[in-house]
């Protein structure tokens, strides 16, 4: 490259000889620039930069990406609902070079992940009849679209009407607390137990989720515990009631949840079939508090995608407008302290045995 440019440099030098002290004259371009001859070419040569820059300036702004009927088009899908992912993993890592996640750093906590197929279908299945068994049992579970169950907590999301109501004050009061019900009182009231399949279902994907965890992100498995582990119930036939049924804000999981190292999704099931909207967006910070939609991932069963939880991966969920979303968030942490906040979980007098224990 560089060797052709000088070439060409003693080429030009060869053809065009000048005597001591003339001043180079601009070539003539009568063909290319024939109404105002007299200008000088770096006039037209400045003119001509204007009018591309322009150009280049209104095609930028006035560009669109192609646009799907009845889909957001200002993020990249990663990942779609109608397609199985190539790969057991898609390691579509945050490339756009803004925000903290510019260099995806494998192993070192800023790095996000989306994958299919690392939970056998069969789980699933069990784990997304399980949740919707309960909320039935609740009458519907939550007064606005999100209903929560929390099998370590012990809480499941409580609206106070129809089913509720055959209960006395007493029971009542002992079960409820702000939105929730606590879930054993609540099944040992409707005489409900966890069957042994669940509760090994449940206890393996778990397990299942934090050594995929571990291998994406490098981390050793004994330092790898698990935070918080919850499912989620989103309703789009129900209105919101109160701003803790506003599931579709932008938010940081640290910030929410206080605890979090790793956050891992297990999508029970799938957008377009089960339910419209509910995609999942990643952000990008671009600093002063601004974020911006990067990349949509449409929940579909056994889809799990996996990130850090501080600030470099700010996160939301877009409306379900149709249909019930059901989801399962499991936490991670690094701290054996947070981790041994967490209840275990079955309180073995809550589940009807029919074998061997599980572990
Ligand atoms: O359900 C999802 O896709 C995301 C849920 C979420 O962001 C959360 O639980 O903090
Ligand atoms: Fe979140």
């Amino acid at each position: 490259m560089a060797g052709s440019t000088a070439r060409r440099r003693r080429e030009e030098a060869k053809t065009e000889p000048k005597a001591p002290g003339e001043e180079a004259k601009p070539p003539h371009v009568p063909e290319l620039l024939p109404a105002f001859p007299g200008l000088p070419l770096r006039i037209w040569m400045a003119l001509l930069v204007l009018l591309v820059s322009a150009a280049a300036v209104i095609l930028v702004s006035t560009w669109k990406p192609a646009e799907h009927p009845g889909k957001q088009t200002d993020f990249e899908v990663w990942a779609s609902a109608r397609r199985n992912l190539p790969d057991a993993l898609q390691m579509k890592l945050a490339l756009t070079g803004f925000g903290l996640c510019g260099i995806p750093r494998r192993g070192n906590r800023c790095a996000r992940f989306v994958l299919d197929g690392v939970v056998p279908a069969a789980e699933v299945k069990e784990l997304a009849e399980l949740l919707q068994w309960l909320v039935s049992e609740a009458w519907g579970a939550g007064s606005g679209p999100p209903s929560v169950v929390d099998l370590h907590a012990e809480t499941i999301s409580y609206k106070d009407q129809r089913g509720v109501a055959v209960m006395t004050l007493k029971e009542k009061s002992e079960l409820q607390q702000d939105n929730f019900v606590n879930l054993t009182m609540f099944m040992e009231f409707k005489s409900l137990k966890f069957t042994q399949k669940q509760v090994e279902a449940y206890s393996r994907v778990r397990q299942a989720l934090r050594k995929q965890l571990s291998r994406l992100f490098g981390v050793p498995l004994e330092g790898l515990q698990h935070d918080m582990t919850f499912f989620s119930h989103i309703n789009g036939s129900k209105t919101a009631q109160t701003t803790h049924d506003e599931y579709w804000h932008s938010h940081i999981d640290t910030e929410q949840y206080g605890t979090f190292a790793y956050t891992v999704l297990l999508y029970l099931n799938s957008a377009d079939h089960d339910f419209d909207g509910g995609e999942f967006i990643f952000e990008e910070s671009r600093g002063n508090g601004v974020v911006v939609p990067a990349a949509a991932v449409e929940p579909r069963a056994g889809r799990v995608v996996a990130f850090s939880s501080d600030a470099e991966n700010p996160h939301k969920v877009l409306k379900v407008s149709r249909g019930v979303r059901m989801a399962l968030t499991a936490a991670f942490t690094c701290s054996q302290e947070q981790a041994a906040s967490i209840q275990s979980f079955p309180n073995p007098s809550m589940v009807e045995w029919s074998g061997t224990a599980a572990e």
